[in-house]
């Protein structure tokens, strides 16, 4: 779980390298929330052709790593059958497993359309391969299907499905893939909660705004100039200051990598660091902090932050990500509810471990990752870090609790319970404009419900949710 923030430059989930990448990217646009159905029209390219039978064998493997486990996909890029193709390969790999997962539901439609009996996983892992090729990333239908046929030659379980994958996939080449609905990629369990919540239209704009491959957005260190980045870059600078890149591609090779001018963040997660407002002077713990958006901010404000984070590696991220910066930070490596220290602060910030699901333009595979008891599991450790969290606000201090997870239980059903328990805290409602959040999103209650269906007009933002609550006794 990244609590949609990214701090690396290379690899960044959802970038790619190179032409493919750019070409992926012309197909994002900012979703249609009144269009409820659709067709997945094909787009015209020769790049991919030229890509073997060996990419499409990793992007399978990609694909099945990330509907059988949480980071799967992640994980997965270091099998020998990924790391060792060539950096263009892998990254259309990668390509492809995101755009089946990002579309899933819509391809399994097409392809049951059209089976009579389901195929064995392996066969339909092939075609849905091939379809995320041609009707999302838009290779040529010769390379997608002729590489489909000749990966169901090689092996001995497809070898007899042969005939039938080249007919399935021939047959929507010749008549089209139909009509398809973006609510068809969301989990019933999942959709059922999100219309309990938000209601139906709400629910189809976020599937709308889910199928789109997300622009990469970028957090500035203080003294940076937004507009001459932005313009540098094909973008936008959105409200709040982040920087919203047109390009795609190598992050590394993006003006301003190299001096540490600016870190991956999507614009709703710098949401909350803006709301906790830490200023020179203060004291500050971000008590989840790895890999670092967030501390990366607090620090930029010239508070004096303390990182602490239980997992190692993810920690050795933020170090990078501090170095590369410039910025500093004090960095524990503990369990936050046990810390043993007897520091209190001026702001602390609580950016909870999550189901993630607000990151789903992001990170698809956490709509599949991500199962129901999960959510009970996450809430009483959500739960447990608040009540943590809560003997580090210093009196007079502030709290900001947030979560990447469009489900209430993690979000707003924790700080009613939290305020319950906690008589000496109270919400201090927020201001939506000044931190650079839609309007929209603020709540009754003061606090802001970010949904991906928002900013239709900017290319929407991760789903989040943030309170900021002080300590008043
Ligand atoms: C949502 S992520 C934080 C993202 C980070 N704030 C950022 O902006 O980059 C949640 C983090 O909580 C950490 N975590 C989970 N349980 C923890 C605990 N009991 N104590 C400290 N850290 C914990 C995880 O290792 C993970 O890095």
């Amino acid at each position: 779980m990244t609590g949609g923030s990214r701090v690396e430059g290379r690899g960044s989930k959802g970038q790619h390298s190179g032409a493919r990448g750019r070409r992926i990217a012309e197909k994002s646009r900012p979703p249609k929330p009144d269009v409820a159905s659709s067709t997945l029209a094909p787009r015209p390219s020769t790049l991919d052709a030229d890509i073997g039978v060996e990419a499409r064998v990793a992007a399978g493997i990609l694909l099945n790593a990330a509907l059988e486990r949480r980071n799967g996909l992640d994980e997965a890029m270091v099998l020998p059958e990924v790391a060792a193709l060539p950096g263009p390969d892998r990254a259309f790999a990668r390509a492809v497993a995101m755009a089946a997962l990002r579309r899933l539901g819509e391809i399994d439609h097409i392809l049951n359309q059209r089976l009579k009996k389901s195929p064995p996983e392996a066969v339909r892992t092939l075609m849905r391969v091939s379809l995320a090729q041609t009707l999302v990333l838009g290779t040529p239908a010769f390379a997608a299907v002729s590489t489909a046929v000749k990966l169901a030659e090689r092996g001995v379980k497809t070898r007899p499905y042969k005939a039938l994958v080249n007919a399935v996939l021939r047959g929507i080449e010749r008549e089209g893939p139909g009509l398809t609905t973006a609510r068809s990629n969301l989990p019933d369990w999942i959709a059922a909660r999100w219309a309990q919540a938000y209601g139906e239209a709400t629910l189809e704009a976020i599937a709308l705004a889910a199928r789109e491959e997300p622009p990469t957005d970028l957090s500035l260190k203080p003294g940076v100039d937004a507009a001459a980045l932005a313009e540098a870059l094909d973008g936008t600078v959105l409200p709040g200051g982040t920087v919203r890149a047109g390009s795609r591609g190598d992050l590394t090779a993006w003006p301003g990598y190299d001096t540490g001018d600016w870190w991956v963040q999507d614009a709703a997660a710098a949401v909350p660091v803006r709301l906790l407002a830490p200023k020179a002077g203060e004291t500050a713990l971000d008590l989840c902090a790895a890999p670092g958006g967030k501390t990366l901010q607090i620090a930029a404000s010239g508070a004096t932050v303390t990182a602490l984070d239980r997992s190692e590696p993810r920690l050795r991220r933020l170090r990078q990500n501090l170095e590369r910066t410039g910025l500093a930070a004090e960095v524990v490596v503990a369990n936050g509810e046990e810390w043993d220290d007897p520091r209190t602060f001026d702001a602390v910030l609580l950016d909870a471990p999550c189901t993630a699901t607000g990151t789903l333009r992001r990170n698809p595979e956490v709509l599949r990752a991500t199962k129901p008891a999960e959510v009970a599991k996450l809430a009483d450790v959500q739960h447990r870090l608040l009540d943590a969290a809560a003997l580090r606000v210093a009196p007079g201090g502030r709290l900001v609790y947030c979560v990447c997870s469009l489900e209430r239980e993690e979000g707003e059903t924790q700080v009613i319970a939290f305020l319950r328990r906690n008589p000496a805290f109270r919400t201090a409602p927020a201001d939506p404009v000044a931190v650079g959040a839609p309007p929209e999103a603020l709540t009754p209650e003061g606090w802001l419900r970010i949904l991906p269906s928002m900013w239709p007009e900017h290319g929407s933002l991760d789903g989040f949710f943030v309170a900021r609550l002080e300590r008043v006794l």
